[in-house]
């Protein structure tokens, strides 16, 4: 019996229960430009994840390759479908201090071309792209430029991969090589970048919202400053103005997540900008220490500590993920078992901890950078 495409399609609705799905209707993979409207249908489910299982980037396999580290038990792969935890990482920032710039190296779709602008124009351009620096001294000459270039053989021929020192060293490795491409026209200005990485042996998906705009809707920044995770709060070391802004940011924060501990780091993009650095690293860790968070200093353009940042937002979470369970753990058992002698002591151990806020300052100025702790 030949069907015509009326009877098919009510065939199709009365498809029996032992009849298979087509996978390819429900597989949706694509760049995804998140707005107002794609959060607020994904929000009131309160399931994020859903909305953000997508990758930045879909034609061709090859940059799906894992981002490799030297350390081998640290190492970025994406599209992982493995069912570990999914953390949500939100940028913030100030126009142009180069959260784009990170994002885009996390997901794997670091451009080259610009890379090589940074690196190469840095001393043209002063504080590059978008920077409110009038400085216009010169810059290093960055390892995107063509010096430390190198072509992967994994990569298509119009693939290139940059040269982060410590990261083609590992290009020669098999299965641990790092691609990337030039494919700028792919990406919407905001999006998101959903990778596994495996950091300390064990697997963890981060979701990189790169969704902050400072001039965009108050409903909009205060759903970003409460769907996080854990946040990166981007300044350009070249842009005063986007320091102090960090600092406000930090501020917000606190407030719209008063009572929680999220991982918080202080980021200071741009460091191979030298010669038009208007924000020290003392003035950096100074601002992280007095807003109780961690602090790095990175460089998109050079790719340093990127991947240290990004394991060190999984750490900094999973950390706080072990500190709550164990004090949880603790309280029950202490709560058990504790005599009067054992409380009087916890009752004076606090006190002189309040009166020690010097040296307590003094050791978190030492540990503020150091992204494996608390
Ligand atoms: N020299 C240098 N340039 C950088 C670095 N990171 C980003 N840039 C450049 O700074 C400019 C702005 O970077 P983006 O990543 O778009 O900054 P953004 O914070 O996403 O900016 P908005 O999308 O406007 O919020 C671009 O021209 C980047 O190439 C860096 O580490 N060093």
């Amino acid at each position: 019996m030949t069907l015509n495409r009326g009877d098919k399609l009510r065939y199709l609705d009365k498809r029996r229960g032992s009849m298979p799905f087509s996978v390819h209707q429900h597989l949706h993979r694509r760049s995804m430009p998140v707005d107002e409207r794609d959060l607020r249908a994904a929000l009131p489910q309160g399931e994020l994840s859903g909305l953000v299982r997508c990758t930045s980037y879909s034609p061709g396999e090859a940059h799906r390759e894992s981002w490799a580290s030297d350390s081998s038990d640290s190492v970025i792969s994406s599209g992982s479908d493995s069912d570990s935890s999914l953390y949500k990482v939100i940028l913030l920032g100030e126009h142009g201090v180069g959260k784009t710039s990170l994002a885009r190296i996390f997901g794997g779709v670091e451009d080259c071309a610009d890379a090589e602008e940074a690196g190469e124009g840095a001393g043209r351009r002063g504080a590059a792209g978008g920077s409110r620096s009038p400085a216009g001294g010169g810059g290093l000459p960055g390892p995107g430029s063509r010096r430390s270039e190198r072509r992967s053989a994994a990569a298509p021929p119009r693939a290139s991969a940059c040269g982060h020192p410590s990261l083609s060293r590992a290009a020669g490795r098999p299965g641990r090589r790092r691609v990337s491409f030039i494919f700028r026209t792919f990406l919407p200005a905001g999006n998101t970048y959903d990778r596994s990485i495996v950091v300390d042996g064990e697997e963890a998906s981060l979701v990189v919202f790169d969704i902050w705009e400072q001039d965009d809707s108050q409903w909009l920044q205060n759903h970003c400053m409460k769907m996080g995770d854990a946040y990166i709060i981007v300044y350009s070391v070249t842009d005063k103005v986007s320091f102090e802004k960090a600092s406000e940011l930090r501020i917000q924060l606190r407030r719209a997540r008063q009572t929680e501990d999220i991982p918080i780091i202080l980021v200071g993009n741009k460091s191979d900008l030298v010669r038009s650095r208007e924000v020290s690293v003392d003035e950096g860790r100074a601002c992280a220490v007095v807003f109780d968070c961690k602090f790095i200093e990175t460089s998109a353009a050079l790719h340093h500590n990127v991947k240290d940042l990004f394991e060190g937002i999984v750490r900094q979470i999973r950390l706080r993920k072990d500190s709550k369970e164990d004090n949880a753990r603790r309280m029950a058992n202490t709560k058990r078992r504790e005599s009067i002698g054992k409380k009087a002591k916890r009752f004076l151990g606090k006190i002189v901890a309040k009166n020690n806020k010097k040296m307590a300052f003094k050791a978190k100025s030492k540990s503020c950078h150091d992204l494996s702790v608390l």
